[in-house]
């Protein structure tokens, strides 16, 4: 099977996207590790699929696979991408484009500029919903890891995240704290993990490490995850600028009850062939 591929990022967390529509598109676990893997196969942090909607009122369904196989619901940088993807490829010629994703539906405007804003939905608190385990429903929670236990929001924007405070990003224990959590027997469905930085009331910097990719350079869901645990814990404003170690996103939440915003740039780098 020879599939025609896009190789795209937003701020450096990047994409294998395929066109599903004109081609057939069916890919196995073992084969969407290959296509992940930077050294034997294309190299990305997770692998989209541009497919045909499955319900009136959105013109596209979104599929999301972590670098690792796992099908996973949202991906904030991957939506900015899609959109990006259909007008380039001339699947679309909306500046507004409804789509259906596993977790819901999304909406994505490419603005004038060139950046691209999608509405993310809102986020979700209910610990049995996120999933995680807890008794009850709290802005932060401590965990529990065999040591000094760690404080953290819990939330899903489609797909669950803990969201650390840390006081400086550049020494946050990214590398031995998000393994640990990932797969914490506290989040049945594994988790992605952020660490963020508050600069002040509207700044903060952020690191994730990804459910089922590692650390990656953004995660758009957990740009929006650190916002809303931020605003929850009353230490950001409606607006906030996002640095990320791959750059910028604008993030707004007004609070509960309302939809989260992101804001941010979307790159087609190259497009190619592989053979399956
Ligand atoms: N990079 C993404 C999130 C991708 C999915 C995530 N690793 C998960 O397993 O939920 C983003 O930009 O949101």
């Amino acid at each position: 099977m020879k599939l025609q591929f896009s190789k795209m990022h937003g701020l450096g967390n990047d994409f294998v996207v395929f066109d599903a529509i004109n081609q057939q598109v069916e890919l196995s676990p073992e084969q969407l590790r290959f296509l992940a893997d930077r050294r034997f196969g294309i190299g990305c942090d997770q692998i989209l699929l541009v497919e045909t909607p499955r319900h009136k009122g959105t013109d596209f369904y979104y599929r999301i696979f972590n670098a690792d196989g796992s099908e996973v619901e949202q991906c904030g940088n991957g939506a900015r991408c899609f959109a990006r993807f259909v007008h380039n490829h001339g699947l679309s010629c909306k500046n507004e484009i409804p789509v259906g994703t596993a977790r819901g539906d999304i909406r994505l405007y490419l603005q004038e500029d060139g950046q691209v804003k999608v509405n993310m939905g809102m986020p979700v608190f209910e610990p049995g919903k996120i999933p995680f385990i807890a008794d009850e429903q709290q802005t932060v929670y401590q965990i529990d890891i065999g040591g000094p236990s760690i404080e953290a929001g819990v939330l899903s924007m489609g797909n669950p995240h803990a969201v650390l405070q840390v006081s400086d990003q550049d020494s946050a224990p990214v590398d031995m704290l998000g393994p640990i959590l990932e797969k914490h027997s506290r989040f049945p469905q594994r988790v992605n993990v952020g660490f963020m930085q508050i600069h002040n009331r509207h700044e903060i910097s952020l690191r994730v490490f990804e459910r089922g990719a590692g650390e990656t350079l953004a995660c758009g869901t957990g740009a929006c995850a650190a916002v809303v645990s931020g605003r929850q814990r009353q230490l950001l404003d409606e607006e906030v600028i996002v640095h990320l170690r791959g750059g910028d996103l604008v993030i707004s939440w007004k609070g509960e009850g309302e939809p989260v915003w992101m804001t941010g740039s979307a790159t087609e780098v190259f497009q190619g062939s592989i053979e399956l």
